[in-house]
């Protein structure tokens, strides 16, 4: 706050042209910067034959009948629970950060910072000294070409998705969800997954996982030559039975075949769990219900379990909990968060995950998405607000700003409608008032 208010009163006036053009030049050098940044891919995700380290080796806790934890029994493991340190931990982010908004300006309009008149180093100390264990690295996993066009009323063209995928693939970003094999007559906007794939397939240093929701689903995806699949689950036994048809406990048995059949031909299993703070059909969704499930699914061997809150209803207040009961039961480092943005939530949800250990994010590109049998969901947290807050968090992502938004652009300009995302919306228009100047 200190910082901020320097700022303004040390350079022009935010309304000024000067203050305009500075921004502009600000921005722009973001930008271009960002476009020189060196991409730093995550690892190869470890096959399923990688369980990791377990944060506690006792035998799964006992379900009761309707298969949840009993709150006690949680409870006992979060008190014993030893979390896996990061590597991180008690350091200073600002030892390994750079990628800083004010890195970007050059020398002679270091006067005209707008966010802070403090060196970086200074503000890199008032960071840390505010919001403590964040990563050095994050991974984003971009769903938009699954999770955001299977939502849409018109269904995309084939060409149009695979060079939206190939520009996200071009942008950094080292996973890209491509589609989903599921049955086309429950999801008809993604029912030319064999044809994206076909393309897809070919391209190199991405990985391309797709849904997969039975053993049919996942054979289709073998033959298609997906080298990564994700199988999806719900906390809410409503939701399970209107997104995939059937109820938590038969869903869980499906994709142990998926998972049986993915290990014997050596293909990694992502695993999601929906619905993990509230349910369209149930309300809220105990902590117990999701951490049983995502101990299923990394039982199985999903080398990652993502947890998605379908309906983007949580706060930190709501998502602290659940991701605390199943980090008792999952290490974290095996555990990434799913935020839909219905009510705004996602970035504080996502700051509140990655200060708990959570080191990988899902987002869709100019926040495409939603859920079919979700009513009311929105899309999901926009990859271009998500890089830009970690941006200005230090936090290296590998992924080129400048370009996930020329991507967003496309596919917006395809679709005919605006970005969902405020941070590339609000960096076009300063973009375009600097170019009209
Ligand atoms: C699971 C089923 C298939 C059950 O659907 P069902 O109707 O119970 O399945 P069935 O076994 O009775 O088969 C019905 C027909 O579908 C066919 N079929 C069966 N399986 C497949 C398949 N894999 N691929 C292609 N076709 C398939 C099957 O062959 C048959 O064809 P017919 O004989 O009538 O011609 C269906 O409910 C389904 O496809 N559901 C998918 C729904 C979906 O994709 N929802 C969106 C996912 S988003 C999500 O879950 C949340 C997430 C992951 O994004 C995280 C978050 O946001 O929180």
């Amino acid at each position: 706050m200190l910082a901020a208010s320097r700022v303004w009163s040390r350079s022009a006036s935010p309304s000024s042209p000067h203050a305009l053009t500075s921004a502009a030049a600000a921005v722009s050098s973001l930008l271009q910067r960002s476009g020189m940044q060196v991409s730093q891919k995550s690892q190869a995700p470890p096959g399923l034959a990688d369980t990791g380290d377990r944060t506690a080796d006792a035998p799964p806790p006992p379900c009761s009948s309707s298969g949840d934890f009993r709150e006690e029994e949680y409870a006992s493991r979060r008190r014993t629970n030893q979390r896996h340190p990061l590597p991180n931990r008690g350091k200073s982010i600002g030892e390994n950060h750079h990628v800083l908004y004010g890195s970007y300006l050059p020398q002679n309009q270091q006067r005209y910072r707008y966010y802070s008149s403090s060196s970086d180093q200074e503000r890199i100390g008032i960071v840390n000294r505010m919001i403590h264990d964040l990563p050095r690295f994050v991974k984003i996993v971009e769903v938009g070409p699954r999770d955001g066009l299977q939502n849409e009323k018109n269904t995309v063209p084939t060409p149009v998705k695979i060079e939206l995928i190939k520009r996200l693939a071009a942008s950094g970003l080292s996973v890209v969800e491509a589609t989903s094999f599921v049955s086309p007559k429950w999801v008809p906007q993604l029912a030319d997954a064999k044809d994206v794939m076909e393309v897809v397939r070919n391209i190199t240093g991405v990985n391309f996982p797709v849904l997969t929701p039975n053993l049919k689903g996942f054979h289709a995806a073998a033959a298609a030559g997906a080298k990564e699949v994700a199988i999806f689950a719900s906390a809410s036994e409503a939701f399970s039975k209107s997104n995939i048809n059937c109820s938590i406990k038969e869903s869980l048995a499906r994709y142990n075949d998926v998972a049986l059949a993915a290990k014997k031909q050596e293909i990694p299993v992502r695993g999601y769990v929906s619905c993990v703070v509230g349910c369209p059909v149930e309300g809220s969704v105990p902590p117990s219900n999701v951490a049983y499930v995502a101990k299923e699914l990394y039982d199985m061997g999903c080398y990652e379990v993502s947890l998605g809150d379908t309906i983007g209803v949580g706060t930190p207040g709501t998502v602290v909990p659940m991701l605390e009961a199943v980090m008792s039961v999952v290490p974290v480092e095996k555990l990434a968060v799913h935020f839909h943005d219905t009510y705004g939530q996602s970035l504080s949800n996502i700051l509140i995950s990655l200060q708990m250990g959570v080191n990988v994010v899902d987002s869709s590109v100019a926040g495409l998405g939603g859920c079919p049998y979700a009513k009311g969901a929105s899309g999901n947290v926009a990859t271009e607000d998500v890089v830009y807050m970690l941006n200005g968090l230090g936090i290296k992502t590998g992924v080129n700003l400048g370009k996930v938004m020329a991507a967003g652009e496309f596919i917006c300009k395809h679709l005919g409608r605006q970005s969902g995302s405020k941070a590339a919306t609000a960096l076009s228009k300063v973009t375009a008032s600097a170019s009209k100047l």
